[in-house]
């Protein structure tokens, strides 16, 4: 097997395929058993975050289904290592007759979500398990849930979801209304997808994940961690020259604004700098700032050879610019289009329809809205809607974000995991697609190239961030600190596992 294909990454899941897999478990299993696991391994991450359990106050959110059986099972295991342990249910006619009655075995107290106690309860405890909807949960959460949603935010306690903070869709990532505010969640058999996408991702906290045993399917979805994308960016080898590596050119920027040029071009000379080319009306600006780089101020064609182009980032969209991201579009070579080339691509998709090479569009959600498959705007399954315009391009798409996704024409996906709300500057996108340029002439696939490219993006922002307020130039002077930092010993754990 290949480096690249034993660094798949870690693999994520919908509610339909955790359920699908658990289902020849349970046949398979006593019955429990698999209730058991989960409420063990939750049970040990709490007495983790508690620290010393004796005398201290948990309080568990308990729902109808399963998820609440869960929080009741982990509450007796606590409540049997001397914490003071109390049950608020949702529906006292409706819940989990044994794990209430090993609850109840151990000590635990019960009380209805309506009773005159249960605010002290929730906002006093040192801990708040959040057992009240699982991958049974659908829509928002209902009045009662919501309320204690809110007890616990407003709380002084650790807030820990069970397998999914309620109020969070499993499988999206999208919030309908009030959630539980967690900062860890404890995850069974498999991490679900909407945990480290969309809202769910802050809401979600920490992820922990406990092994039940489920077998489960080749993910469609994958979230790339450092030793991950190291294999996507082998150092040079020996018999590595300059042309060998891999060489990007870069159209972007323009006379009356060149920084857009600037930041891209120093992004890919920093993530692969055999040799970067330049072309285009921003040429003195990059000439001045990249003395590396080799640039005219010419058509692409006059670039000399590369193995991938960037194309967009403010090169503005008159007659020139259009003309310059045809003849791009019209090599056989892999194409990056971002900012003002999406603008423009938006209004002539048949200029990549028909492609062979790889072609990598970059949107955030406003430039992904002027695309007919992305009318009507991203909504609320982030993943859903990067594959949607994929498919209908025939080609793939990197849809920026708190957690950026990058999807295939065929489905293939990944959600990045080093995305920092510092990234929320002018200039950090011109320097994602330099990135993912420069990994594109390497000859990754367009879909692996972003992923890797974003989870870098994100480490240089996250090292940057360190520092104070960051700007998109400090990226470009941090990317080598993040390569060094994805070749490093790190763990594997989901990719946003810090600087
Ligand atoms: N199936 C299994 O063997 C295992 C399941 N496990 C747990 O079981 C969970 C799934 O259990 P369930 O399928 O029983 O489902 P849940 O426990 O997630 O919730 C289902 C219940 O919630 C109610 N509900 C749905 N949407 C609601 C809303 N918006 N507001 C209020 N109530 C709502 C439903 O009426 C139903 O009674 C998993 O998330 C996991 O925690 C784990 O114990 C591992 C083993
Ligand atoms: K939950």
């Amino acid at each position: 097997m290949t480096e690249l294909a034993r660094s798949r990454g870690i693999g994520l899941h919908t509610a339909d395929e955790v359920r699908a897999a658990e289902e020849p478990l349970l046949a398979a299993t006593a019955p429990g058993a698999l209730m058991q696991r989960a409420a063990a391994g939750l049970a040990t991450v709490c007495l983790r975050l508690l620290g010393d359990t004796y005398g201290r106050r948990v309080a568990l959110l308990v729902g109808t289904g399963n998820n609440g059986g869960d929080a009741l099972f982990a509450g007796a295991r606590l409540a049997a290592r001397g914490a003071r342990v109390s049950a608020v249910l949702l529906d006292a006619e409706r819940v989990h007759g044994p794990a209430l009655a090993a609850l109840r075995r151990a000590g635990g107290r019960v009380l209805p979500a309506g009773a005159a106690g249960v605010e002290a309860t929730v906002t006093r405890a040192d801990l708040v398990l959040d057992g009240m909807l699982g991958i049974g949960g659908s829509g928002g959460l209902r009045p009662p849930a919501a309320r204690l949603a809110g007890l616990a935010a407003n709380g002084a306690g650790i807030t820990v979801a069970v397998d999914v903070p309620s109020g969070v869709d499993a499988s999206t990532g999208a919030v309908e209304g009030a959630a539980f505010p967690a900062m860890h969640t404890v995850t069974f058999g498999a991490v679900k997808l909407g945990l480290v996408v969309g809202e769910g991702r802050s809401l979600a906290g920490q992820v922990h994940l406990v092994d039940i045993g489920l077998e489960l399917p080749a993910a469609t979805v994958r979230q790339l961690a450092d030793p991950d994308v190291a294999a996507r960016l082998e150092p040079p080898s020996a018999g590595d020259d300059k042309y060998s590596q891999g060489v990007v050119g870069i159209v972007a920027g323009s006379s009356a604004y060149p920084g857009a040029g600037v930041l891209c071009t120093g992004a890919a000379l920093r993530t692969r700098p055999g040799l970067v080319r330049y072309a285009g009306t921003a040429a003195d600006g990059v000439r001045a700032a990249w003395p590396e780089a080799i640039v005219t101020d010419g058509r692409p064609g006059d670039a000399g050879r590369v193995q991938a182009w960037v194309v967009g980032p403010g090169m503005g969209t008159d007659d020139a610019a259009r003309s310059v991201l045809a003849e791009v579009l019209a090599t056989d070579l892999p194409v990056l289009v971002d900012a003002d080339a999406l603008t423009m691509l938006a209004e002539q998709p048949e200029l990549v329809r028909n492609r062979t090479a790889g072609t990598l569009l970059t949107p955030h959600d406003g430039e992904f809205g002027r695309f007919g498959a992305g009318r009507g705007g991203v909504g609320a399954d982030r993943v859903a809607a990067a594959r949607r315009l994929a498919a209908d391009l025939g080609c793939t798409v990197l849809l920026k974000g708190d957690a950026t996704v990058v999807a295939d024409a065929d489905g293939t996906a990944f959600v990045n995991g080093t995305g920092t709300p510092w990234l929320a500057t002018a200039g950090t996108g011109d320097v994602l697609s330099g990135i993912a340029g420069a990994l594109l002439a390497t000859g990754l696939p367009a879909v692996e190239a972003g992923a890797a490219a974003a989870h870098l993006h994100g480490r240089a922002g996250q090292l940057a961030a360190r520092r104070g307020p960051l700007l998109a130039g400090d990226l470009v002077r941090r990317l080598p600190e993040a390569v060094g930092r994805v070749h490093g010993p790190g763990p594997a754990g989901l990719g946003d596992s810090g600087p």
